[in-house]
């Protein structure tokens, strides 16, 4: 039987990955080299980073992420290893969307502003930005939208720069990718220059990666007195978070936008296909909603709820805001990083909010 070396903290990984071979549970983050040694395939999670020191023993010709993103896989290497690697596009979109839409409705209550007179700005219109775009045009909101890769590629005509988008969106939702080379790098797009624009009438969300606004910048920008107003779902340098940067977030959040059943769930279930698909096996098992409904029911169908409501009911940011808060407060360095860490381990259960 083939081995499979797994981030215990994998859903559905019984379901779906248990049939393919021998479960080989690792460390996350702390993952020792010498325990791949005589694994087949890896399966991780965006916290274990995939370089020449942790692949230095094995043999293994497979590495799936469970994840969207994949700047913790060094690409190059496994070019050079002849390792097939995947990701999972698209597996917890809806739950950043779901994150957005309730870092948004408490906004706009707090502003006492009506979701249909926002003008929001989506930075990176890909899976997640497309979907962020689509929700707040159909509840009125103008949208404009920047994504340079595709404008150059000719298929978003209606692109608007950067710092246009800036200067005039009520709200910026921020959904790039970390990239650190090529013509359109993303770390530090949002930089002190960029931050200047931002005024105190703003709201900046921040859910893709926390290398793509530099952090030092906006803990500065965030100290002012016509500062913005800064909804933190990732950081620079998790889970070595800035100590300085957190408390001056009006919503923080530890790396958790994604974080809905049926987004972890479907994840495992990509990356078992794909796994199955490489070794010629045939692929089974439950479905991701059948999985989800049998972990946690929907309180309430979003269909049957107005968005403000959807977001107390459904899925509410403040609570994952409180627990951030409560369990950070004080701390610095590692313990800083390990509780950061264990918000993560440790997150509720929580359901997509649409069907
Ligand atoms: N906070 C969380 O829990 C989660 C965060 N993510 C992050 O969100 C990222 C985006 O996810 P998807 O939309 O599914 O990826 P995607 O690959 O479908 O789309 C990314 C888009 O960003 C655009 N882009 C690249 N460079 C850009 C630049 N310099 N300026 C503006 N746009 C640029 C690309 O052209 C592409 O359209 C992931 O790579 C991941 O890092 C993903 C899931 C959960
Ligand atoms: O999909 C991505 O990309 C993400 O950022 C994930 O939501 C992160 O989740 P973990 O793999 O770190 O649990």
């Amino acid at each position: 039987m083939k081995r499979i070396a797994i981030d215990p903290k994998l859903l559905g990984a019984q379901h779906w990955l248990a049939p393919l071979g021998t479960l080989v549970p690792v460390m996350g983050r702390h993952t020792d080299p010498a325990a791949l040694a005589d694994v087949d395939a890896l399966v991780i999670r965006s916290v274990t980073r995939v370089d020449t020191a942790l692949m230095a023993h094995t043999s293994a010709d497979f590495v799936g992420t469970t994840t969207i993103g994949f700047d913790h896989i060094d690409r190059d290497l496994m070019a050079q290893r002849g390792i097939r690697w995947t990701n999972a596009p698209g597996c917890n979109a809806l739950a950043v969307a779901d994150y957005v839409e309730s870092v948004m409705a408490h906004w706009c209550a707090d502003q006492g502003r009506a979701v249909d007179s926002l003008r929001v700005a989506v930075i990176g219109v890909g899976g997640i930005g497309r979907i962020v775009a689509q929700r707040l045009a159909a509840m009125g909101c103008t949208v404009m939208l920047n994504d340079p890769p595709r404008h150059a590629a000719g298929d978003l005509p209606e692109h608007v720069a950067l710092a246009d988008c800036l200067a005039q969106a009520d709200v910026i939702s921020v959904h790039v990718p970390l990239i650190t080379q090529g013509p359109t790098p993303t770390r530090d797009l949002l930089g002190l220059t960029e931050l200047d624009l931002l005024g105190a009438d703003q709201l900046l969300i921040s859910a893709g990666r926390g290398g793509a606004v530099d952090n030092s910048a906006l803990r500065a920008r965030l100290q002012q007195p016509n500062a913005p107003r800064a909804a933190l779902d990732v950081w620079h340098g998790e889970p070595d978070i800035m100590p300085e940067l957190w408390p001056l977030a009006w919503i923080a959040t530890p790396h958790i936008a994604g974080h809905a059943l049926e987004g972890k769930l479907r994840g495992t279930w990509m990356v078992a296909q794909s796994l199955a698909a490489h070794w010629g096996v045939e692929f089974s098992g439950p479905s991701v909603s059948e999985v989800a409904a049998g972990m946690l029911a929907k309180p309430r169908q979003a269909r049957e709820l107005d968005w403000i409501t959807r977001a107390h009911q459904i899925y509410d940011v403040r609570a994952d805001d409180a627990r951030f808060r409560a369990a950070l407060d004080g701390l610095t360095g590692a313990a800083l990083a390990a509780a950061f860490d264990q918000l993560r381990d440790g997150y509720p259960k929580r359901r997509e909010i649409h069907d």
